[in-house]
């Protein structure tokens, strides 16, 4: 199914090999329409057509390199054009601009920091829409809100082309690893056609429904994770002042029922106060801005969000913003010594 979804590629490209788990394997594809799929069943299926990828920050690069490694044929575009640089090492082609790209390609998926920088490369001058045509496809894999979603998708759709909005679960380890959550939605058969590209890039896919639906679960999953680590936080400071040590804390934490891959991973650089970045602040801090609009939507209060938030919006205003969202615990310290003075 993909390969013949792929017509109109100008070479075929190799069979992909999966990448960072175990030894190169012929890609699986699942024929079937299922919301997630972990380990992917169903024939060999060779994968045809050119990929384009807008965004190597963080999370965009190691997800273009794991399609690059897997055998596909990926032109790259970055603002900042040295980032390209080990895409093109890897055999990446390169565009100057998203237009560029989306009009040499036949899908081009985008990793951008927020709903202001996913529209601009979407839809602004330059843009991939001016590149697109029937026939291609769009994919927004960044964290951005519904309605900013809603209006990339009909920018892309208004020009024949096809769009899936794909947030992901995982941060940068899983995403080197090839071992992302795909929270997809929109355009179904777009969908099933870039299935072997999600699954090279990730573990398991949803598919979700309407435009709009993949950004709700994925604030949704983000707000939870930042009250959560706002509340760890809380509690290695208090384990500490109280004469506990705060490693024996997230020992006794990662044995339990509130255990979780987080707190482990965390916990140990938090506690010598190392915020090496995964996931950086400022894009959780804007998770939390966006959960809080999408929860007032539907006017239901989310009052530990609401909290949370403001810490993060203190730990911006501390220098923070680009550290790994885990240096939230500092806004704390900061709020525990004005508290004492
Ligand atoms: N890091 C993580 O753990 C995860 C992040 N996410 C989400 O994925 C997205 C990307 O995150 P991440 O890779 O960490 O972020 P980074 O900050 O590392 O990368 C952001 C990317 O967006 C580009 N960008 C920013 N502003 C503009 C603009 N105005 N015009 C064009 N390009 C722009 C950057 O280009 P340049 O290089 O020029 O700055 C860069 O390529 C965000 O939406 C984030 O919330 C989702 C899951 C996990
Ligand atoms: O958006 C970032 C999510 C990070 C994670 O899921 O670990």
């Amino acid at each position: 199914m993909a390969a013949a979804a792929f017509l109109g590629a100008s070479r075929a490209a190799p069979a992909l090999l999966l990448p960072s788990r175990g030894l190169p394997r012929r890609l699986l594809v699942s024929a079937a329409s299922s919301s997630s799929s972990s380990g992917a069943a169903g024939g060999v299926v060779e994968f045809q057509g050119k990929v384009g990828f807008l965004g190597l920050g963080i999370m965009g690069a190691p997800m273009a390199s794991n399609l690059i490694k897997a055998g596909c044929d990926v032109t790259v575009w970055n603002r900042t054009k040295s980032k390209c640089d080990p895409l093109l090492s890897l055999g990446a082609k390169y565009e100057p601009s998203p237009a560029g790209v989306a009009s040499s390609c036949d899908v081009t998926f985008a990793m951008l920091a927020d709903p202001q920088s996913a529209a601009e490369v979407a839809c602004g001058a330059n843009g991939a829409a001016e590149g697109l045509a029937p026939g291609k496809g769009y994919v927004d894999v960044s964290t951005v809100d519904g309605a900013t979603s809603k209006l990339i998708g009909e920018h892309i759709t208004s020009t024949g082309a096809s769009f899936l909005e794909a947030p992901v679960s995982g941060s940068k380890k899983p995403a080197e690893d090839g071992l992302l959550i795909f929270l997809t939605a929109g355009d179904e058969s777009l969908y099933k056609r870039v299935a072997p590209l999600l699954d090279v890039m990730g573990k398991s896919r949803f598919y979700l429904g309407d435009v709009g639906n993949g950004a709700a679960m994925k604030l949704v999953v983000n707000m939870v994770m930042g009250s959560m680590m706002v509340s760890f936080s809380e509690g290695l400071l208090l384990s500490e002042k109280v004469g506990l040590d705060p490693n024996t804390l997230v020992e006794v934490i990662s044995q339990g029922a509130i255990s979780a891959p987080m707190f482990s991973l965390k916990g140990p650089s938090m506690v010598k106060a190392a915020y090496p970045t995964a996931f950086p602040l400022k894009h959780q801090q804007k998770d939390l801005r966006l959960a809080l609009a999408l929860a007032e939507s539907v006017s239901q209060p989310i009052p530990t969000v609401a909290a949370a938030n403001e810490l993060y919006k203190a730990a911006k205003s501390l220098g923070l913003a680009d550290h790994d969202f885990s240096a939230v615990i500092e806004a704390l310290k900061a709020k525990v010594e004005n508290s004492q003075q």
